[in-house]
């Protein structure tokens, strides 16, 4: 038996941290929204107690240290499942890339997983489960667009933004997430306004969409990398309304309405960058598999 789930990305319309947690991790409030670009997960039941990973990208880890292998062995281990799996990535989503590609990797074997080996638990009891692999995998299980608070993983369905076309440019390095935390200096930090955006969500207002975009983690990032700062530049001055990095980055997104525009960014930005996507928001959250 084989099932094939999908694994989008996200992208942070707005992300505050408000301090540092006794833990070691940050408490954080923000918006995020899956989009239209994914991997694919196939999932092959193993009669054999086993859990085998294969993706085919060397960026990507093919044991236990990848993020879909840990969802697999968290419900073995809690349901004590004696079924094993083949777990086959087929990666698109670039890689520490600040797009929660592995986080959607493991939310995708998780859901899958639940279907293949038959456990009957709910999206709220996998998004628990996902939140002991990473922050962002409780939002990954659910997709669609939510208000995410705690570390990550305390998620408030929202609806959809205003309908838009999303480019992403990754330039041809990879960030850290804990490196970006860890330089995060907590004091003189401009805060988003995290309300207006929800509002401007719930009011379907693209303008103020826009003009509420924020990332406090990204003068860290720019100031460790200087070209996703020229990426931004060049995405303003190609004409998107709003330009943000994304999480951690190193990934800047540029938002616009008309075909016309997102074209002339996307041909603009090609060449210039290791990738560059022009895709949808999936908007509210909705079944994925
Ligand atoms: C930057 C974002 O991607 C935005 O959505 C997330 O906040 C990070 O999510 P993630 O990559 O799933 O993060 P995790 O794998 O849980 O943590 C990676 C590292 O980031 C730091 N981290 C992460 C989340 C958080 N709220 N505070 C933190 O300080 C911790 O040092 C942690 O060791
Ligand atoms: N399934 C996976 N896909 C990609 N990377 C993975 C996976 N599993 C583990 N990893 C490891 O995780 C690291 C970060 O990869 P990932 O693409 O998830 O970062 P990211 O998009 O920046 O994450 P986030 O936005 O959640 O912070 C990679 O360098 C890789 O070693």
């Amino acid at each position: 038996m084989k099932l094939l789930v999908k694994a989008p990305a996200k992208i942070n319309l707005s992300l505050d941290v408000l301090y540092k947690r006794p833990d070691g991790f940050h408490e954080v409030e923000m918006i995020m929204t899956t989009i239209d670009l994914a991997d694919r997960v196939e999932l092959t039941l193993l009669e054999q107690d086993k859990i085998h990973i294969l993706s085919h990208n060397r960026y990507v880890p093919d044991d236990q240290r990848n993020l879909a292998f840990q969802a697999a062995q968290l419900l073995k281990d809690r349901y004590q499942v004696k079924k094993g799996v083949q777990i086959t990535i087929e990666k698109t989503i670039p890689v520490a890339a600040g797009l929660a590609g592995g986080s959607s990797d493991a939310a995708a074997t998780l859901r899958g997983l639940n279907k293949l080996w038959e456990l009957g638990l709910t999206l709220d009891e996998l998004a628990s489960l996902g939140s002991e692999i990473g922050s962002d995998v409780s939002f990954c299980v659910y997709g669609g667009t939510a208000l995410a608070k705690g570390r990550g993983e305390m998620i408030t369905d929202l609806p959809a933004p205003p309908t838009c076309w999303v480019i992403l440019a990754k330039p041809f390095i990879g960030v850290s997430t804990a490196e970006v935390y860890r330089r995060l200096d907590l004091n003189g930090m401009k805060h988003p306004e995290i309300g207006e955006m929800v509002k401007a969500i719930q009011n379907n207002d693209y303008e103020s969409v826009c003009e509420n975009v924020g990332n406090v983690l990204e003068d860290v990032t720019l100031k460790l990398h200087p070209e996703v700062a020229q990426i931004k530049e060049q995405m303003k001055r190609f004409g998107a309304d709003a330009v943000l990095m994304s999480g951690s980055g190193p990934t800047v997104f540029g938002i616009v309405q008309h075909d016309s525009r997102m074209h002339r960014i996307y041909n603009g930005l090609r060449g210039f960058c290791d990738q560059v996507f022009a895709v949808r928001m999936l908007g509210e959250r909705h079944t994925l598999d």
